[in-house]
């Protein structure tokens, strides 16, 4: 930033001029840049804007620069509204106060650069803390953070501190932030919430944001700090540990557990639908045999071909499970007994029919079947009960078969 530049709204053009004969009657040499928004001005220049061109999308803007706000007629409220909103000051067009405080700030702006690259010992505590801590003033300018906020967002301290978050984040992002900041400093107290943040380095992180009000002596909200915790593998972790909780690890369906959840679920929804939902329950025919003939591992393997198989036979609306270790249940959504009855026939026909080779050698393998309508009327336990014991009846009358429940 150069000091002796002055920013300047369109609406000032012509003002500039007697403006900028009066600096030089004192000796102050000053270069004018007209912007068209106050984002072209840099982070603490000195910027005088006419109250007509200022729109409140740029007042979070404002406590960022040495924003001078110039009115047409001065009224006192309308000039502590503009400070209340972060500008530095407001003059009338011809107020020669303007040039006074100009002149000042212009002498003074050495000795402020001095000033600020004073070290505390709170930066060194915690520039020393591995997490990403900031804490903002009331007008939601950043007044300090450490080196893991400048590293996780990739500016430079100087590039953060005395900035608005609408310079270092883009618009969609700084609204989410200066609406949350909002909330809390109106609400006071603290504030935790997750969100999705992206990294210098280009990586997506999960964050957990915990942020806390901080009030002067006679209780107002003078600011807030945050803390950026970094929850992403945790999160994984935790995904992982429920999919595994769901998921038979040999063929990869989900469990009896995931099955308990899912059919409880779609049963509720039933009652208010007019959808038809189906189940069916296979177990493998004399699977003891295949342990027998092949060993255990020759078993998990016809297992694993089996599942496959079955899974090419689904449609997209299918779900299957395996809820023991030869047995398995199959979810037809949107399928009523009639569909799903010599569905199962032809699942059963195919699978005697079908090759599998275990161990260098060619097996048939077949499957026994219970098929039912859930019906909303009936309690779910009985609905479970009924095409378990149609498919005992299967397996009763020689197997290889499907038994349907007719109500
Ligand atoms: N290899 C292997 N075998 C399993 C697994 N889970 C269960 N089994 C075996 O599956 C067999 C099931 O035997 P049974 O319940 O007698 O049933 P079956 O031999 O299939 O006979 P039916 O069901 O009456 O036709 C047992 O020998 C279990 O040890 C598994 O994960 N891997």
């Amino acid at each position: 930033m150069t000091p002796s530049t002055l920013y300047f709204s369109p609406l000032l053009t012509d003002w500039t001029q007697p403006v900028n004969r009066q600096l030089s009657a004192f000796n102050k040499k000053v270069q004018w840049q007209v912007i068209d928004e106050i984002q072209q001005s840099p982070v603490s220049s000195i910027l005088l804007v006419a109250e007509q061109d200022l729109q409140q999308t740029d007042w979070p803007l404002l406590a960022s620069r040495k924003a001078v706000v110039i009115l047409d007629n001065w009224r006192l409220p309308a000039s502590v509204a503009w400070i209340e909103r972060g500008a530095t000051n407001c003059f009338a067009r011809h107020d020669d106060n303007l040039i006074s405080w100009l002149v000042s700030e212009l002498s003074r702006f050495a000795l402020n650069h001095a000033e600020r690259t004073e070290d505390s010992v709170l930066q060194v505590i915690i520039d020393a803390i591995p997490t990403p801590i900031f804490f903002k003033d009331h007008l939601h300018i950043y007044r300090g953070c450490n080196v893991a906020f400048c590293d996780s967002i990739g500016f430079e301290r100087d590039n953060i501190v005395g900035h608005s978050v609408y310079d270092i984040a883009p618009k969609e992002l700084a609204d989410k932030y200066y609406h949350a900041d909002n909330q809390l400093l109106a609400e006071g107290g603290t504030q935790r919430y997750e969100a999705d943040v992206k990294f210098a380095d280009g990586s997506l992180h999960e964050i957990e944001f915990n942020k806390a009000v901080f009030t002067s002596h006679d209780g107002k909200a003078i600011g807030q700090v945050g803390v950026m915790l970094d929850i992403t593998e945790r999160n994984q972790l935790i995904r992982q540990l429920d999919k595994s909780s769901h998921t038979d690890p040999l063929t990869g369906f989900e469990n009896r557990r995931a099955f308990n959840q899912v059919i409880h679920r779609e049963f509720d929804q039933l009652e208010s639908s007019v959808r038809k939902l189906s189940l069916m329950t296979l177990d493998i025919d004399f699977f003891k045999h295949i342990n027998d003939r092949f060993g255990h591992g020759g078993g998990d393997q016809a297992l694993q071909l089996i599942s496959e198989w079955l899974q090419n036979q689904l449609r997209d609306t299918d779900s299957v499970y395996r809820v023991g270790g030869e047995e398995f249940y199959l979810l037809m959504r949107d399928t009523d007994i009639h569909t799903a009855y010599p569905f199962a026939e032809s699942l059963c026909k195919n699978m005697a029919t079908h090759l599998f080779t275990i161990k260098q050698q060619d097996i048939h393998i077949t499957f026994s079947i219970g098929v039912i309508e859930i019906n909303p009327a009936i309690e779910l336990e009985n609905t479970l009960d009924m095409v378990d014991k149609a498919l005992y009846e299967a397996k009763a009358d020689g197997r290889n078969c499907v038994r349907p429940v007719f109500e």
